[in-house]
């Protein structure tokens, strides 16, 4: 992966410049004419463009055209002779990201291009996200998150929804188990089937019956199974169901496995082990709390047809650092307060640690989500930090992070 594409005809200066941003530490790929770079300049390139202005045959405005027409939002970083302003006035006019004078100040040059690069990847996630909104199947459109534990549980719901036998849910109280259920259900070959959701605490003999004929060559789901009582447990619809005839069972429970196993009946609980999805609590994922309160905020605002307010990177980092008992739940329940412009007084979610563990928890927070931001690459997050390698790295393990577990799926 190309941090950045130099174009320079001149070899000594290429060299040069390759060296100042190699050291620090960006991945460089070099052309020495229009044409060499020219195939390079594609709508995904994870880089950005840095080019001279003077080079023989098609020059740098040439490049810059050329690059923009590849795509806008691709920055390009102009490299002008010395006092030759007009140039460069000429090239912002043109939609270049920034000029540098040569020779190029090496403290200049580089930050010019992490600022460029920060955009770049902003750009590219955002497309990516919209791309799987947009395109996705039910699990992208309906569980929003893009933490490695988001990732995971989509693709294990995508996994689960494949198989044919019954499966098992299980989360904290508003983490999304319901929603959960419902994906698996529109991903299976059952979709066009109707999905019927019962709660086990509500149902007896006859409205279990009933809702089982209501579903056929669909899904029933079951929540809260832990609570469904012993004589009904062997009423629930076979695993051995027919290509989209029958019905298949989902159910749900709040419950640690290891507590489940003493309320269900042994062939139940044998049964549902099989196939299981676990949905982690918020405060493991705290990556997924800014998209999930602005997703939710949108909606709020979109609802009520208020103009969507501003959320400060303070609110976000405050937002992150909470435990949020009440998950997802309580998480749009809070983003509905904000559209409205109320107090925080009924938040759930406050912490109630000492100062140092809140503080722990805030900088866990931002190292997961500038890492996220980051797409796993540690150099970059280590420096929009602006932290040493070595005490980045430091911090990871003391947390028990992974740059790896955030990289793109
Ligand atoms: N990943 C997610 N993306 C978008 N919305 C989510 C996500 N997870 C949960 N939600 C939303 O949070 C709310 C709670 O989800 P859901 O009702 O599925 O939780 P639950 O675990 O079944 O809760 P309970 O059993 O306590 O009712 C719902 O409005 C759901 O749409």
């Amino acid at each position: 992966m190309t941090d950045v594409l130099l174009v320079e005809d001149d070899l000594s200066v290429r060299d040069a410049l390759m060296q100042t941003m190699e050291l620090a530490d960006l991945t460089v790929t070099t052309a020495g004419s229009f044409l060499a770079a020219q195939p390079r300049l594609t709508r995904d390139l994870a880089g950005i463009v840095v080019t001279d202005i003077r080079m023989p045959g098609r020059d740098g405005f040439h490049l810059l055209a050329q690059a923009r027409a590849a795509d806008p939002d691709l920055p390009v970083i102009l490299l002008t002779g010395e006092g030759d302003v007009p140039t460069a006035v000429r090239g912002m006019s043109e939609g270049a990201f920034a000029f540098l004078e040569k020779p190029c100040d090496p403290e200049e040059l580089v930050e010019t291009v992490r600022r460029a690069l920060a955009l770049r990847h902003a750009t590219l996630e955002a497309r990516r996200e919209r791309g799987a909104m947009d395109g996705g199947d039910a699990a992208a459109r309906m569980l929003r998150g893009i933490s490695p534990q988001s990732r995971e549980m989509r693709d294990r719901a995508r996994a689960v929804a494949r198989g044919t036998g019954a499966v098992l849910i299980q989360g904290e109280p508003g983490t999304g188990t319901s929603k959960l259920a419902e994906v698996i259900h529109l991903l299976s070959p059952r979709a066009t089937g109707p999905f019927v959701k019962r709660s086990a605490p509500a149902l007896d003999a006859e409205s279990l019956a009933e809702a089982i004929m209501v579903a056929e060559g669909g899904s029933l789901f079951i929540d809260h199974i832990d609570a469904l009582p012993s004589a009904l447990q062997h009423r629930l619809p076979e695993d051995e169901v027919p290509e989209n005839g029958g019905v298949r069972l989902l159910a749900a429970t709040h419950r640690d496995p290891a507590v489940l196993v003493e309320a269900l009946d042994p062939d139940l609980f044998y049964r549902l082990e099989g196939l299981q999805v676990h949905i982690p609590p918020l405060r493991d994922r705290p990556g997924d709390i800014p998209v999930l309160f602005q997703h939710y905020l949108n909606l709020a605002c979109e609802q009520a047809d208020l103009p969507v307010p501003d959320v400060a990177p303070d609110v976000q980092a405050r937002l992150m650092a909470r435990d949020w008992p009440g998950n997802a739940r309580g998480l749009m329940n809070h983003a509905m307060r904000f559209a409205m412009g109320l107090p925080d007084g009924e938040m759930t979610g406050t912490p109630r640690a000492g100062l140092a563990d809140r503080m722990r928890a805030v900088e866990r927070s931002i190292l997961i989500e500038t890492l996220t931001r980051h797409r796993g690459q540690a150099t970059l997050a280590a420096q929009d930090l602006d932290l040493p390698r070595k005490t980045f790295y430091d911090k990871l393990t003391r947390h028990g992070l992974k740059p790896e577990d955030y990289r793109p799926e």
